[in-house]
């Protein structure tokens, strides 16, 4: 499916310089937003992933349907003070600013195949950030999923040696 005609694009936000790319339009179409999830789906069906991890928002966005149509778990990376339980931390740099990503310290067991999903890949600054926190757990990063990739903040560079899917690239 051409996924970009469902992208909107809007310039300088949230900040000068940026190109904020929108997915709100093609979560809006269902048959779009479908087609999307399915291929992230076949994506992982060949990986036999035991949970999916996904970053605070968007990242949920795209894992949930993902681990429903897989009947498997998902598990939440929050920005920091929202996890209430026992977390593990890691600072990271991202397009437009800086933060803390956090884990439950219990949400990954050692030796568990981890699919990570996310809306968009631009630095590569959240991706990192979460797969690092699996990895301190004791997860195996068996792919990487996105709707987008701005190849622009060359982000891949930052995920040599993992199997990456994006379906979109600006
Ligand atoms: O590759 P990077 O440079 O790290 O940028 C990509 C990240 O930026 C956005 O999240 P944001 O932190 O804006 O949070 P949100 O999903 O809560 O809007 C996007 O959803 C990715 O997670
Ligand atoms: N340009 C961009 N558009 C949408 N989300 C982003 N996250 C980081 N950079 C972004």
């Amino acid at each position: 499916m051409e996924y970009k005609k469902y992208i909107k694009i809007v310039e300088d936000w949230p900040k000068e310089g940026v190109q904020f790319k929108d997915i709100t339009p093609l979560m809006d179409n269902g048959a779009a937003f479908k087609s999307a999830v399915d291929e992230i789906v076949d994506f992982a069906k060949e990986k036999a992933i035991d949970i999916i991890v996904g970053p605070e928002a968007r990242g949920f966005i795209i894992g949930c349907p993902v681990s429903y149509a897989l009947e498997i778990g998902f598990a939440p990376v929050r920005k920091e003070g929202k996890l209430p339980r026992e977390v593990i931390k890691v600072d990271y740099g991202l397009e437009y600013g800086k933060n803390v990503l956090t884990l439950h310290k219990d949400a990954i067991k050692p030796g568990q195949r981890v699919l990570i999903t996310d809306d968009l890949l631009a630095t590569g600054g959240t991706i990192e950030a979460t797969i690092k926190l699996v990895e301190e757990l004791g997860g195996i990063v068996v792919g990487c999923a996105f709707l987008i990739e701005l190849t622009y903040l060359d982000g891949r560079s930052k995920l040599d040696g993992y199997d990456v899917l994006t379906l979109m690239r600006y």
